[in-house]
């Protein structure tokens, strides 16, 4: 049976149980399960802590899982990231008093509270600047107030937690993260992980993509299918009025507006836009 790390805690864990259970999964009905067998899909799910998950999935006692990318690089384990999934993106940066740190030299000879050591001394090193890590679990942004770092380097999704520590971005990031679903080498080709694989990437397109249909007189339809030109190809139907055409292409979801307001321009009516609920391409 296949054997999948997922986090039972924090940022990851609520979009990757929807996720799952989007893809076909059977999901935990309470946060205290440790562990749900899936039957019909032959899979088993092990609800860990996010920061562990690359260690059990680099140690090969599960065959993947799911984890964000600035906690696996902390974590050393040579897991591979498999499948990127679009959930709990951030970037990771340095943060000091606002006014006070403009650049990386200014890191020199400096105490850095995180909770990413690994990640920050790898970073310094590989840039030739000499500075200290300061451990901290969590509330990493009241650090500089409370004396024990003079700069943090953390998670940043939109700053405010940052501002309101009075503190301020400075340098260049250290890296952009997001969920990714990682396994190692040995298990990438494990029966079952390609069809998860899939099933996700499947969930993935069904997020970024819209349906839409249209009807276009004939004389228009090149043009049309020019805005709309799906996947492989649109699929292009007769109507009762043989002056007219029905068209159906898939459209990504950022563009959908954009691309509704040049079909109308062009001369194609009754547009619709529809959500997918799951896809396989
Ligand atoms: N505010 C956020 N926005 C987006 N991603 C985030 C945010 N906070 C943490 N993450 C991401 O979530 C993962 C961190 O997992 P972690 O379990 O530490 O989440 P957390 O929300 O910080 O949980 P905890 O409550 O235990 O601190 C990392 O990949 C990190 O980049
Ligand atoms: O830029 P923002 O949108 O403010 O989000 C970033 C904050 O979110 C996370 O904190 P979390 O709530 O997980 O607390 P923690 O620091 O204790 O992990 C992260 O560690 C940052 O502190
Ligand atoms: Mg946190």
């Amino acid at each position: 049976m296949l054997r999948i790390a997922v986090p039972n805690k924090g940022s990851l864990s609520e979009p990757a149980t929807t996720m799952l259970k989007e893809a076909g999964y059977r999901t935990r009905r309470t946060g205290r399960e440790l562990v749900l067998v899936d039957e019909a899909n032959r899979v088993e799910f092990f609800f860990l802590r996010p920061r562990d998950i690359a260690v059990y999935v680099g140690q090969g006692t599960v065959h993947a899982g799911i984890t964000g990318r600035d906690l696996l690089l902390d974590s050393g384990v040579s897991a591979v990231e498999h499948l990127p999934l679009g959930f709990a993106r951030s970037t990771f940066r340095f943060a000091a008093p606002v006014g006070t740190m403009t650049s990386l030299e200014d890191i020199t000879g400096r105490r850095v509270a995180t909770s990413y050591d690994v990640l920050v001394r790898a970073f310094l090193a590989q840039r030739g600047v000499e500075a200290q890590t300061v451990h901290l679990d969590g509330a990493v942004e009241s650090s500089v107030q409370l004396g024990v770092a003079d700069l943090i380097a953390d998670v940043v999704e939109t700053g405010t937690t940052l501002r309101a520590a009075g503190l301020e971005t400075f340098g260049e990031p250290l890296l952009s993260s997001e969920a990714v679903l990682i396994t190692t080498e040995r298990h990438r080709d494990e029966p079952g992980l390609s069809t998860l694989v899939r099933r996700l990437e499947g969930v993935l397109r069904a997020r970024s993509y819209v349906l839409v249909d249209y009807d276009v007189p004939v004389d228009r339809l090149e043009r049309a299918t020019a805005l709309t030109p799906g996947i492989e190809s649109p699929t292009v139907s007769p109507l009762q009025n043989p002056d007219w055409v029905a068209v159906r292409a898939m459209v990504p979801r950022k563009d959908i507006n954009r691309v509704m307001d040049e079909l109308y321009e062009v001369g194609a009516r009754a547009i619709l836009v529809s959500s997918l609920l799951a896809c396989r391409l």
